[in-house]
């Protein structure tokens, strides 16, 4: 008898405005799952910080390694922040795949639109995380209490961008869930995640 192969989990890419809900909603899905769910590790080109380890945190590159993966299409987005480059490799989702647990990459819309139109990654399954309002974002925002005010500003003008491509005739998402009620849109997550090859 040919041996079964091991089931396909497709990963799911979930984003949203900052302050949508999308860590706490996950958090939920780990802690309910804790053997189910796994986030890939990312490249970066910043130095690694006291305690970090390679490979756990990040796998942490040179320059030269990180462009030789970008020329290589070896990432599936990347960006740059404050002067270093991030990225979330193949072999990274893979290697989630490969224990049997669903990869859940929490990326921005930057990396939403690059996973989508990535020359050979299959398409993975996209979920558009909603806050109900923008009055309310703000509030969550704020009641997060993270953020300084002018961090607060610039997250209420990229999630207008985010809002404004989810809604458009290029964004990727198959399923949009609007985090009014926490309970209600955690269902509905989980509703999307678990199906139909979870
Ligand atoms: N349905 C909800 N009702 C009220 N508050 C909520 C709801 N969902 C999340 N929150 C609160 O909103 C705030 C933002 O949520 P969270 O940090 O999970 O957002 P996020 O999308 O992960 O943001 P980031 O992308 O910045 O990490 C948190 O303080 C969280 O407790």
């Amino acid at each position: 008898m040919a041996p079964t192969a091991a089931p396909f989990h497709t990963p799911i890419v979930i984003s949203g405005p900052s302050g949508a809900g999308k860590s706490t909603i996950l958090k939920r899905l780990f802690d309910e799952y804790p053997d189910k769910f796994g986030f890939s590790v990312s490249h970066t080109t910043r130095d690694p910080r006291a305690g970090e380890q390679n490979g756990r945190e990040y796998h942490f590159v040179t320059k030269q390694e990180f462009q030789d993966l970008v020329d290589n299409k070896g990432f599936v987005e990347h960006a740059q922040f404050g002067g270093n480059c991030y990225g979330t490799s193949i072999k990274a989702i893979e290697d989630i795949a490969n224990k049997g647990r669903v990869c859940i990459l929490d990326i921005e819309m930057e990396g939403v639109k690059q996973v989508a139109n990535h020359p050979s990654f299959p398409r993975p399954r996209f979920l558009f995380l909603s806050p109900p309002s923008k009055e309310e974002l703000e509030k969550r925002l704020r009641g997060r209490a993270t953020d300084k005010e002018e961090a607060i500003l610039k997250r209420l003008k990229q999630a207008e961008a985010e809002m404004d491509f989810a809604k458009s005739p290029e964004a990727p998402h198959d399923k949009i869930v609007v985090n009014d009620n926490l309970d209600n849109a955690y269902a509905e997550v989980k509703a999307f995640i678990m199906g139909p090859d979870a």
